[in-house]
């Protein structure tokens, strides 16, 4: 029967019978969310990519410490950054009131990441579902499968073909850091001492590097917060590219995308010039990293509270 998925794969329709009203109520959270804090878009988009990554698409990201588990919350890419947890959590309660142990804490995190994009102005899509939770998580698997900020283009490239995304995914996905915020402390080598030589990041704009140094000292302000694309942060559009192609990338990770790749800055290019072809390909992008590594069927369970496990053995 579909109630426990069809072989494995997703699909959109997945609730229309056992949870008619699920996509209603998770985008009505999440806008009543962005009206009190116009970052809470950016924070739940990342934390679909932060799951997808580690394991699949398995609300891995959500689980606490406990006795069974080592929380992926304390890695490098989300410790002092990832948010948001709290907000999946109070969608998850109301969808137990309106259908309980239906709804997967995984496919939360995949619809409230493609309502936050449209929220934000970006490209609607429907959202394969289906997903079932892990009842495990992998520390680990987020410290060396996400890729840092200051990895090197090859390497950031390979960690996305590991999750079978190819460059064209890498580039518009990327183009999600056209809302939110990083700390100081991600992309701080860049203004003073990029290779180890002392000098700064050259493929930053010296002016723009100028005015980042005054928030984010050589020491100390590792928390200051700055926007990932200071044009528009809170508008889902193509201003990450137009900045890439001046120099005002934010992060390494970033910049790199149009100064080390001749495909990659191809693509950059693109995006900056054609704002419809960016959404276009960021939906099936997306649509693409929500299929990671389901679990479906019988594998994994529906969480009741998306932070632990339902049972402890
Ligand atoms: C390509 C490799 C990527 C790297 C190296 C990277 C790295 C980062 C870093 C360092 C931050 C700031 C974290 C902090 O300082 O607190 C950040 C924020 C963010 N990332 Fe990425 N990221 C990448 C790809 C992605 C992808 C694929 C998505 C979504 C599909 C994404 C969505 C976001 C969003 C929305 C934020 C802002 C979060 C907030 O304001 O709470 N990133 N990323
Ligand atoms: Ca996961
Ligand atoms: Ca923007």
């Amino acid at each position: 029967s579909k109630a426990y998925g069809s072989g494995g794969y997703l699909f959109p329709q997945f609730y229309d019978h056992s949870c008619p009203k699920a996509q209603e109520i998770v985008q009505t959270i999440v806008a009543k969310a962005f009206a009190q804090d116009p970052r809470m878009p950016a924070s739940l988009l990342r934390l679909h990519f932060h799951d997808c990554f580690v394991k699949g698409c398995d609300a891995s990201i959500l689980l606490d410490n406990s006795g069974t588990i080592i929380s992926e919350k304390r890695s490098n890419p989300n410790r002092n950054s990832a948010r948001g947890f709290e907000l999946i959590e109070e969608i998850k309660h109301a969808l137990e009131q309106e259908c309980p142990e239906t709804v997967s804490c995984a496919d939360i995190l995949a619809l409230a990441a493609r309502d936050s994009t449209v929220i934000t102005g970006g490209p609607s899509w429907d959202v394969p579902l289906g997903r079932r939770d892990a009842r495990g998580a992998s520390l680990s698997g987020s410290n060396n499968d996400i890729p840092a900020p200051n990895n090197t283009f090859q390497t950031i490239l390979t960690k996305f073909k590991r999750q079978g995304l190819n460059l064209v995914d890498l580039v518009s996905l990327s183009g999600s850091h056209t809302i939110g915020n990083s700390r100081c402390t991600s992309f701080r080598q860049r203004l003073y001492n990029q290779s180890g030589n002392g000098k700064p990041d050259l493929t930053l704009n010296q002016y723009y590097a100028s005015m980042l140094r005054k928030q984010c000292p050589r020491s100390g302000g590792d928390q200051n917060l700055f926007f990932l694309d200071f044009a528009t942060p809170f508008k889902f559009d193509n201003h990450y590219f137009k900045n890439l192609i001046t120099y005002k990338g934010l992060l390494s990770s970033d910049e790199v995308l149009f100064t080390k790749n001749k495909d990659s800055r191809e693509l950059v290019k693109l995006y900056a010039e054609n704002q419809e072809a960016f959404f276009e390909q960021f939906a099936k992008s997306m649509v693409k990293m929500g299929n990671i590594s389901p679990l479906t069927g019988a594998r994994g369970e529906i969480r009741r509270i998306c932070r632990r496990v339902n049972h402890v053995y």
